[in-house]
């Protein structure tokens, strides 16, 4: 099964740049800035990898962040990206950055475009990965970084951004605080890609859906409670984009068996599987695939559907779409 995943072309809609660092990553980063509070041992950062919950997830996040310093930084962990999501066959990406974080500790505004830039030809040209960019409004910053980030996106707006996003923390940060940025990023053309459901209830995803006109949503599992909402998606076409493992890591779902993604899938609403912060939850995209196999049942058929779903819910140029998906059907499921 692994072997026929592997082959499986792949979109990835869903991962966050500074969670996507490889532990070897980060472990050089760490040991070039020590006194960051990021271990320097590999079984160290293992167990520092080990989350209580979801709160905890974030404190650890930004830590590691705090590691990024510079553009050559950025460039870095995007190559090491680009390579692992070469081995897992990922042809297209859609990569969440955090300007504000990047901003914050002292990447200049034109350095991180730059890395960005170079960091997109250079994925194409090394790995045939092709990037594009989601930016996200950081929910740890209340609505003090949803401004700084909007005017960032719109000033520099490297190539192949797609849109705009908001991560972080969902409990106190009402979807609704950031009506006017995602009114604004949709008159400038820039899609609505925000976090909704994966800590809290349904009623976060309708806000994304009914305040923010969400177009496509991160996590949105909790929308497996509320039947009018799986219709809603599924009529619509709003795609959500499930990382599995993610939520078990994050104790977002408390065990796989659990775990609403064949409702979902079920409900029609589509569905784009994604790792979310691989190198902090030791997965993959294959592995995401194999966990829809092992835990869920999916079969070879299931498995290139989802990969098309992946492909579908993309904001990849139209030509680049049709070949994926003519390439997956072509995979032999026997
Ligand atoms: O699963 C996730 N949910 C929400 N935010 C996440 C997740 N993984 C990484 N981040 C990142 O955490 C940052 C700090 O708040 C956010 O900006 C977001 O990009």
């Amino acid at each position: 099964m692994l072997e026929f995943v592997s082959t499986l072309p792949k979109a990835e809609l869903h991962v966050h740049l500074v969670g996507s660092a490889s532990i070897p990553t980060v472990l050089e980063l760490a040991r070039t800035h020590p006194g960051r509070g990021v271990p320097t041992d590999e079984q160290a950062l293992r167990d520092f990898y080990e989350f209580t919950d979801f709160a905890h997830f974030i404190e650890v996040y930004f830590k590691v962040n705090s590691l990024v310093r510079t553009g050559r930084d950025v460039l870095a962990l995007l190559l090491g990206l680009a390579r692992d999501q070469a081995a897992n066959n990922v042809r297209y990406s859609e990569v969440t950055v955090t300007p504000t974080s990047h901003l914050r500790v002292g990447i200049e505004p034109d350095e991180l475009t730059e890395a960005l830039d170079e960091a997109r030809r250079q994925a194409k040209a090394r790995h045939n990965v092709e990037f594009a960019w989601v930016f996200d409004i950081d929910g740890v910053l209340g609505r003090a970084g949803a401004p700084e980030t909007l005017d960032w996106v719109l000033k520099h707006r490297p190539e192949a951004t797609i849109g705009l996003g908001l991560g972080g923390p969902e409990i106190g940060v009402p979807r609704e605080w950031f009506r006017e940025q995602f009114a604004v990023a949709a008159d400038a053309g820039l899609r609505c890609l925000p976090h909704a459901g994966e800590t809290t209830g349904p009623a976060t995803v309708w806000a994304a859906v009914n305040e923010l006109h969400a177009e496509r949503i991160g996590h949105g599992t909790s929308a497996a409670q509320d039947p009018r909402l799986l219709n809603y998606l599924a009529d619509n076409n709003i795609a959500l984009e499930v990382c599995p493992t993610s939520n078990i890591r994050t104790k977002a779902v408390g065990t796989m068996t659990e775990h609403p993604l064949p409702k979902l899938v079920a409900a029609g609403v589509p569905v784009a599987l994604g790792t979310d912060d691989p190198g902090m939850f030791h997965t993959s995209l294959n592995n995401e695939y194999l966990v829809c196999h092992e835990e869920f049942g999916y079969d070879r058929t299931q498995l290139a559907e989802l990969a098309i779903a992946g492909v579908r819910a993309s904001y990849a140029p139209d030509d680049v779409k049709k070949a994926l998906v003519a390439e997956i059907s072509a995979v032999p499921r026997g």
